[in-house]
């Protein structure tokens, strides 16, 4: 059995904040914003596997009007998400993420990232694709106001 799941997940920027993105702390002026630690790109990939197991959104478990999520660390909230995944009985098959940002440089950080979201996903770091783009100075990454992620997630069952 095979099921497919997507996301799509925007945070915009924040000073004094640090900048989280697939678990990884990444040197850049500003962070973003959020109730949890707003990493943009886990939530995506958290979103992904609830669609893939037909499980609402991040916001359904997690809602951010709830003070027990302020400033949640993302990796636990997947880390949860994916548990339900594997009592389900599924796996990851492979996930691939786009990260949509003019800035910072995502590339000396990708494999870094990669490695972690295997971690967390209890897959080995050839199952995970993340890639990154600008949106070539349009809209709302393109005059840096925020960041967008994109995933795509195939589960497998035995
Ligand atoms: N924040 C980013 C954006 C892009 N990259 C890398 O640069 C390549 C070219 O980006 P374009 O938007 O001009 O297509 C892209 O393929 C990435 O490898 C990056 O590292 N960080
Ligand atoms: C993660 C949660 C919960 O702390 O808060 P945010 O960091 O604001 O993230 P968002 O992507 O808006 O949606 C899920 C939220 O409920």
């Amino acid at each position: 059995m095979i099921r497919v799941g997507q996301g799509f997940d925007v945070h915009k920027f924040e000073e004094g904040r640090p900048l989280i993105i697939g678990g990884i702390t990444i040197p850049h002026e500003r962070g973003l914003a959020g109730h949890s630690d707003a990493d943009v790109l886990l939530h995506t990939i958290t979103d992904a596997a609830l669609g893939a197991i037909g499980e609402g959104d991040i916001g359904r478990h997690f809602p951010d009007t709830d003070e027990a999520f302020k400033d949640a660390d993302s990796a636990v909230l997947l880390e949860k998400i994916w548990q339900l995944v594997n009592e389900r009985g599924y796996q990851l098959g492979n996930i691939d993420c786009t990260v949509i940002a003019e800035r910072p440089k995502m590339s000396p950080h990708i494999e870094a990232i990669q490695a972690r979201v295997a971690e967390l996903l209890k897959a080995d770091i050839s199952q995970v694709n993340v890639k990154a783009t600008t949106s070539e100075k349009l809209g709302f990454t393109g005059r840096e106001e925020g960041i967008a992620a994109m995933a795509t997630i195939l589960l497998t069952k035995q």
